[in-house]
């Protein structure tokens, strides 16, 4: 049978013949002295059974392998519970400064170096293993390489997974994004040790964030789905900083105090359970600064979103809504930004259609953002709005809100804020010079002597005076330098700044600083005006020279060049709206620069000025 020479020379002895095992063994150990035969006929330096010895020993420790990871799998199935932590959660925070706070990390080699910024992170210290303050550098570990420990009678396992670049399609625009997920394996099967994990996280983190208001907003610039991804934490500001009319401050804050307890009235009246704010007023006069203070007093953390970003949409900002956990605050500032009101719209449209050329299609509404109003409204009315939320809105100009919007129901609670009272500018200077500081300290501050060592904490007043300075007095003649109601608080408080250890200079400076203010506003409200002529006067030339904008000529076309009722040899920035374009002619028939508008208000603001050069609400500004 065996005719071929090459298989008679490889084919080897007849298995039967190698195999030695007695009878009397077991069938399977048989088997295994069978492969030992064959293993011993292999060592014989023949080629062929060389390899078959290599195959055969990569075979078993294959198998071994294979059998010992899924003897972990079906352990750690068993006997184990893994837990996912997503990057923008803010569990994800939690669970981050648990970590960090049980050492987790201290055998870890790989850290990330930041300076220390407001931007939320739980670094390390790397000589000491523990959080200082001080410090001005975080050390934040890689946390790619799992890590095990043991914590309360468990042996816990944190591994971090960083996703993999992902192209994702956003408004037309391609973009990048990758994020990171904690995976915490608990070697227990009991669910209380996670919830009580959990919980321990979060009371950590709640104790830790105390100090602090923290903010929460996204970055969406390198695409990827919704998160909030960026976390803020900002020093809690005390409500007492904040100088308002009186009653003002504390009703607000007893409103959302009075809501956060009477969740369960609102259960029962059926009534959804939300609360909506609107603070409304000319710049700088403290509307955020009281977000802030309301959210660090009651323990509150704001998520807050800029809907004039162009990568905000109606899909995205429900996202985000439904994204904050209870008792968070979704603040939206300066909402007239997002979206014109209604009147906007139709003059808008009224405009486009006056000067309107069929050739580009119909007239579209005027429009800022991504965001429409009927979105925005079913944001603040959803199923998202339900939960114990407050949503919160700042604007400079309520007359362009959509009465829609500032229903009952909607926006609760209007706070107006105003320019500074005599009242406000008062406290305001006792604020920066309190007599505790200021007031019999002033002799004190002269100069160290034998008996009474100088407090390195106490300030050294660069004024001295003697007879030591009457702070109410100072108060006083500074209030009666402002103005009622003429200048935001921002704007006395730039002024104080100015001179904040000088009380006497900052009180008998107040009348010369005044009169400054009301020169640059008048100089600024002249600029303005000429502005506005020289646009006038291109406008009319524009119009004298035929450029008929605004006369439809026969057929409906404008007439361009004295060719009425042809469809018009358009000028190449036709397109573009015409305000536009005779700014653009104004800029170029300028020369020498001018200034730049639109105007900068005492805080560095933008700001609109008003014929008694006051910053002013959308009736004043054009
Ligand atoms: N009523 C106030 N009490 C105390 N500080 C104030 C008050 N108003 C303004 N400030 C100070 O002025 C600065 C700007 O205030 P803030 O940002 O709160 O004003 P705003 O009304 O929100 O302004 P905008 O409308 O331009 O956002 C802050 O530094 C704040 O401390």
């Amino acid at each position: 049978m065996n005719a071929n020479p090459f298989t008679q020379q490889f084919a080897g002895p007849p298995l039967a013949s190698l195999s030695p095992s007695p009878s009397w063994l077991p069938a399977g150990l048989s088997q295994l002295f069978g492969v030992t035969s064959l293993l011993a006929m292999m060592s014989s330096g023949n080629y062929f059974w060389d390899s078959a010895k290599l195959f055969i020993l990569g075979s078993i420790i294959e198998t071994g392998r294979r059998f010992c990871k899924w003897f972990i799998e079906r352990f750690r199935f068993r006997y184990s519970m893994t837990a996912r932590f997503a990057e923008g959660d803010p569990a994800y925070d939690w669970i981050i400064l648990f970590l960090t706070e049980e050492n987790v990390w201290r055998r870890s080699r790989d850290f990330y170096v930041n300076s220390k910024t407001s931007a939320r992170k739980f670094g390390i210290n790397i000589s000491s293993g523990e959080q200082h303050e001080e410090d001005t550098t975080d050390y934040v570990p890689i946390y790619e390489i799992p890590q095990l420990f043991w914590w309360k009678g468990y042996w816990l396992e944190i591994r971090r997974e960083q996703g993999s670049p992902q192209l994702s399609q956003h408004q037309g625009r391609n973009m990048m994004y990758s994020s990171s997920v904690m995976y915490l394996t608990i070697y227990s099967l009991d669910m209380t040790v996670l919830k009580s994990l959990v919980d321990e996280a979060k009371r950590r983190y709640v104790e830790v964030s105390k100090p602090n208001v923290i903010i929460h907003s996204t970055d969406l610039r390198n695409g990827g789905p919704f998160s909030w991804s960026k976390v803020k934490s900002k020093v809690r500001r005390p409500l007492s900083s904040i100088i308002l009319q009186e009653g003002v401050l504390e009703s607000l804050v007893e409103d959302a105090q009075e809501f956060i307890d009477s969740e369960d009235w609102y259960v029962e009246a059926g009534i959804p359970y939300r609360r909506g704010y609107l603070l409304y007023g000319p710049p700088g006069t403290g509307k955020s600064s009281t977000i802030y203070a309301l959210a660090g007093e009651l323990g509150l953390e704001i998520y807050s979103l800029s809907l004039s970003s162009d990568y905000i949409d109606d899909t995205l900002l429900q996202t985000a809504a439904s994204l904050i956990p209870k008792r968070g605050i979704l603040l939206i500032e300066d909402i007239d930004c997002a979206f014109p009101s209604r009147e906007e719209e139709e003059e808008s449209m009224e405009k486009q259609l006056e000067y309107h050329n069929p050739m580009f299609g119909m007239p579209q509404p005027a429009k800022r953002s991504a965001v429409t109003l009927s979105g925005l409204l079913n944001i603040i009315d959803g199923v998202e709005s339900e939960e114990g939320k407050f949503f919160i809105a700042t604007t400079n100009y309520i007359d362009r809100l959509d009465p829609a919007l500032l229903r009952p129901g909607r926006i609760d609670k209007k706070v107006q804020y105003s320019l500074a009272t005599k009242q406000q500018a008062s406290s305001l200077f006792t604020r920066f010079f309190p007599e505790s500081r200021y007031g019999k300290s002033i002799t004190e501050t002269k100069g160290p002597t034998t008996e009474q060592p100088i407090d390195e904490k106490t300030p050294l007043l660069s004024e001295s005076s003697d007879p030591p300075l009457d702070l109410p007095a100072l108060a006083a003649q500074f209030a009666e330098g402002i103005p009622e109601d003429d200048f935001s608080v921002a704007e006395i408080q730039g002024h104080l700044l100015s001179c904040k250890t000088r009380p006497l200079e900052a009180a008998q400076g107040v009348t010369a600083w005044v009169a400054a203010e009301h020169a640059e506003r008048a100089a600024r409200i002249q600029r303005e005006e000429k502005r506005k002529a020289k646009v006038k006067e291109v406008k009319d030339k524009f119009a004298a020279r035929g450029g008929g904008v605004g006369m439809p000529a026969f057929g409906g076309y404008p007439s361009f060049g004295g060719m009425p009722g042809l469809p018009p040899v358009l000028p190449p920035d036709f397109s573009a709206p015409m305000e536009a374009t005779v700014e653009a002619a104004v800029e170029d028939s300028k020369g020498a620069k001018e200034e730049e508008l639109p105007l900068v208000n005492g805080n560095g603001k933008k700001a609109m000025v008003n014929g008694n050069g006051r910053d002013a609400g959308a009736s004043d500004s054009e």
